[in-house]
């Protein structure tokens, strides 16, 4: 989304504020202003400013202190704002006199009322009503969806604005293809989301990016299931459902030919023992091997990883139409993404170059005929990691790496942040601290993961859900259900269903951000 250019945007309004102002019989803007929100001096800040200028000649305190120690109050009843007298640092005076002393030479205000003392302490202040709505409403009505942000806060250099903006990725979301889209998956859109729109509204250049699961020897499996179990017309209606039913489907036989491989090479086991010819089993054996779904699939991605334009077709249509199935989704959540990347789009050669760098730095070694980093000596937390495998293939965290550095030669990323759920703290420590080893500590420094755990509150009745749409679904149907337990206003909505999915998605969206972080 284009916004506005120029560090001006957003001063207007802080004329007519001070018109507003003058119109309540203040003279001007308070004189304390917090730099960092001046430009668009918000009512919130106006008030702490107003009362920081109010309490600087009372207690002789820096500004800077009295505005830090003006707090926001855990509910109304205690005030628009409080201030514990111990956080204005005043040596050799008790705390509960600095408060009365406060209290009694609280000058008359036209914003708020005179303030009071509680539990000795702590002084609250109430704003007065009728100036609060006139200016709270103004702001809201003239800034429109930009009340309270600051556009300024996104500028690389808030006094040269030709400077241009800061740049940030928001990694979030990333489900993997022909797999369920789990409470991790959900709440990562929805904090990556609100992330994204709050760096947006402080004026960063964002890039909204999605970073598929669409890679890997799962995906050959797949496409070999496709082919004895997929349905065109399913595929078209209903890709990402479908997807999932196939690799349920032939991940199944792939179990039950690698039981049946075990189960054989007992008995030939047996057989040996007792001098028994097992030329029969043993033709099975190898049979399984070498055609069953493992093998097909091993085979079909080596293809992919080739370059090989049929299979990569098949997957890449698999891909798309997911993604389709995803974006019609998303939007249910008000929520798109800029770059939908994935694990399929990081390019050898980024992944060979970053391999090479590791090997010369002497940070990765040879195991096995593996390539592995030993991260203990910086972190025993860390551990040992893989980076490639016996076969030569990559792993999650390699792509990672070279996603990485792609990244960053693509948008110079001032920030980067990467919206993942807490079972992958680990995962993204080593990326970080790999990234640094390998002299891009700059880089490193710039990425930023945020973590959260997985206990949702919400728990879909029939265990059914696996995808987006059906939790939409079922947190719909829920409220739905509790609507109607007050019939008389049941009545009164006129579209109950259409106003149940609403409610429903919003409150998903809202239970994720009722706690603090
Ligand atoms: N850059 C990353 N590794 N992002 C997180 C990706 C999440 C991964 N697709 C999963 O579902 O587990």
């Amino acid at each position: 989304m284009a916004l506005s250019n120029g560090a001006n945007a957003h001063t207007q309004p802080v004329d007519e504020l001070t018109s507003s102002l003058r119109a309540l019989g203040l003279e001007s803007l308070p004189k304390y202003s917090n730099p960092n929100t001046y430009p668009t001096l918000n009512p919130v800040d106006l008030y702490r400013s107003h009362i920081t200028d109010l309490l600087a000649p009372i207690t002789g305190v820096e500004p800077d202190v009295i505005y830090g120690a003006l707090q926001s109050t855990q509910s109304l009843d205690y005030g628009d704002l409080m201030l514990a007298a111990p956080a204005l640092r005043l040596k050799g005076k008790k705390p509960d006199a600095v408060a009365n002393e406060i209290v009694d030479q609280f000058p008359e205000s036209a914003l708020v009322d005179k303030p009071s003392v509680d539990r000795k302490t702590t002084i609250r202040f109430f704003f007065k009503p009728m100036p609060l709505t006139s200016l709270v409403l103004k702001s809201i009505l003239q800034n429109g969806e930009n009340y309270g942000f600051n556009q300024n806060l996104g500028l690389r250099d808030a006094s040269n604005p030709s400077e241009g903006r800061k740049s940030v990725i928001i990694e979030f979301s990333s489900p993997n293809i022909a797999k369920p889209f789990h409470a991790g998956h959900l709440r990562s859109t929805i904090i990556g989301g609100f992330l994204s729109n709050m760096y947006q509204k402080a004026g960063w250049d964002v890039t909204r990016m999605n970073y598929l699961g669409d890679w890997g020897k799962q995906y050959g499996v797949l496409a070999v299931g496709f082919d004895k179990y997929g349905s065109e017309e399913e595929l078209q209606k209903n890709p990402i459902g479908h997807l999932y039913d196939v690799y349920v489907k032939i991940s199944a036989v792939s179990r039950e030919e690698g039981e049946q491989v075990k189960g054989l090479e007992e008995e030939v086991k047996k057989l040996r023992e007792s001098n028994e010819p097992t030329a029969e089993k043993e033709a099975e054996i190898s049979r399984i091997k070498n055609e069953g779904v493992d093998e097909q699939a091993r085979k079909y991605f080596k293809r992919m990883t080739e370059g090989d334009a049929e299979a990569l077709g098949v997957w890449k249509r698999f891909r798309d139409l997911s993604i389709v199935k995803y974006k019609q989704t998303y939007a249910r959540l008000n929520i798109w993404f800029d770059d939908y990347s994935g694990e399929s789009q990081v390019k050898d050669e980024s992944m060979e170059e970053a391999a090479r760098i590791l090997e010369e730095k002497g940070i990765s070694e040879q195991s096995e005929g593996a390539v592995m980093v030993d991260l203990e000596k910086y972190s025993k937390r860390l551990g040992k990691t893989l980076v490639k495998k016996k076969d030569g293939t990559t792993l999650y965290l390699t792509r990672d790496i070279g996603a990485n550095q792609e990244r960053y030669d693509k948008y110079r990323f001032d920030k980067m942040i990467y919206v993942v759920a807490s079972q992958q703290d680990l995962h993204l420590a080593q990326l970080f601290k790999i990234i640094e080893i390998m002299g891009r500590k700059e880089i490193a420094d710039r990425c930023q993961h945020i973590t959260f755990g997985m206990v949702l509150g919400m728990s879909t009745r029939k265990g059914t859900a696996k995808f987006l749409d059906d939790i939409l679904e079922a947190v719909g149907e829920k409220m739905h259900e509790v609507m109607k337990t007050n019939q008389s206003k049941y009545e009164q909505v006129s579209d109950p269903e259409q106003t149940a999915d609403t409610l429903g998605i919003s409150a998903v969206m809202v239970q994720d951000m009722t706690g603090k972080r």
